[in-house]
């Protein structure tokens, strides 16, 4: 079920050719039995998906998905369910297929709705959004006319779900990778616009995310990048030390002023600060379909503008920029 040979040949031939070449090896790698211990498991899962009469697909709204006309049966419904099940945990979403709701830990909608107002026109062009979890963003992309959306993300339980809505949305020009930003070839300058969102904090080095972002992106090209923030002017900067709202690997967390003056430091252009958000208990809580503990669990009991660290709590902010360079009109 999971095929990307129709990737490498339509990408053969063309800017992202050599690419195309080193993805058989990058895939196995990003996929291996011996490295992922669940993976079989989560490939069950996947071939054991019903095949349905898809009658309408939804790539746009706030939940993305498939439906069919009749709806399913009760019986084919609840198997259904119990079969996405297999895969939990669902982070990112929300999604529908069939009548049934996947209510991921996320509402990743929201973040759409934030960042939308601030994007370059998505028609025809060709989208990397990195850190992609199982791709909710990708199908939005989609469903806002990209011409050709890549998603990666080193994580094979959120490829193994976007294989799974795959399955049922037949996208053919939607595509999500088992791999991680530092394997994108160097200098690639291949891409409209990239999508960086919840990942810079996890980059040891920022600097290098940013440099590896602008390399990804033509001349021109938009970024967007959404991020962990502190308050604070020019400079400021929190590295935790441990944790951070009980999450390991995370690094720096700017201000805005910062996360803006490193972006002009590594060369982009009309670095612009559009949004910040505190994360609600709203939009990232536990449910049915990830049965963990999330952001309530994180924060002090007795302070909610605090980590259980005593760190500041989790506010987001989204900049856009512009890879330097004229842009020249390039299409997949
Ligand atoms: N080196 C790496 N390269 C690429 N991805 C990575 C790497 N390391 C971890 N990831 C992936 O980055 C994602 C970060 S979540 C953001 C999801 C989405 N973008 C969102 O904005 O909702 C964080 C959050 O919850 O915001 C995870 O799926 C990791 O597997």
């Amino acid at each position: 079920m999971i095929d990307y040979q129709p990737l490498i040949e339509r990408w053969r031939d063309g800017e992202l050719d050599t690419w195309a070449g080193r993805l058989p090896e990058q895939i196995a790698a990003g996929l291996s039995h011996q490295r992922y211990g669940d993976l079989p498991r989560w490939l069950e899962v996947l071939s054991a998906l019903p095949d349905l009469p898809v009658t309408v697909r939804h790539l746009d709204g706030d939940r993305v998905g498939a439906d069919c006309d009749p709806p399913l049966d009760a019986v084919t419904q609840n198997a259904l369910r119990e079969t996405l099940q297999g895969l939990h945990p669902w982070r990112k979403g929300p999604f529908e297929l069939f009548g049934v709701h996947i209510d991921t830990e996320w509402r990743s909608d929201w973040k759409w709705d934030r960042i939308t107002p601030h994007l370059d026109d998505l028609d025809g062009r060709r989208v990397l959004d990195v850190g992609c979890g199982s791709g909710y963003h990708c199908w939005r992309m989609a469903g806002a006319g990209a011409g050709e959306v890549i998603g990666i993300d080193p994580t094979p339980l959120f490829v193994v779900q976007f294989w799974a809505l795959q399955k049922y949305l037949q996208q053919p020009h939607v595509w999500l990778l088992p791999l991680g930003i530092q394997d994108v070839p160097p200098k690639l300058q291949a891409f409209d616009t990239v999508f960086s969102m919840g990942v810079l904090y996890h980059r040891r080095s920022p600097m290098d995310h940013l440099q590896e972002l602008r390399d990804c992106l033509r001349p021109g090209g938009q970024l967007v990048l959404e991020t962990l923030v502190i308050e604070g002017g020019p400079g400021d900067t929190l590295v935790p030390e441990g944790r951070y709202a009980r999450m390991g690997n995370v690094w720096f967390l700017p201000s805005t002023d910062t996360l803006l003056s490193w972006a002009r430091k590594l060369g982009f252009v009309d670095a612009a600060l559009v949004d910040v958000a505190t994360t609600s208990v709203e939009e990232q809580r536990a449910t049915d379909w990830m049965r963990f503990h999330s952001l309530a669990n994180f924060l002090d009991p007795e302070d909610a503008s605090k980590t259980i660290e005593g760190y500041p709590a989790p506010r987001r902010a989204v900049i856009t920029a512009r890879a330097p360079g004229t842009r020249r009109a390039k299409n997949p």
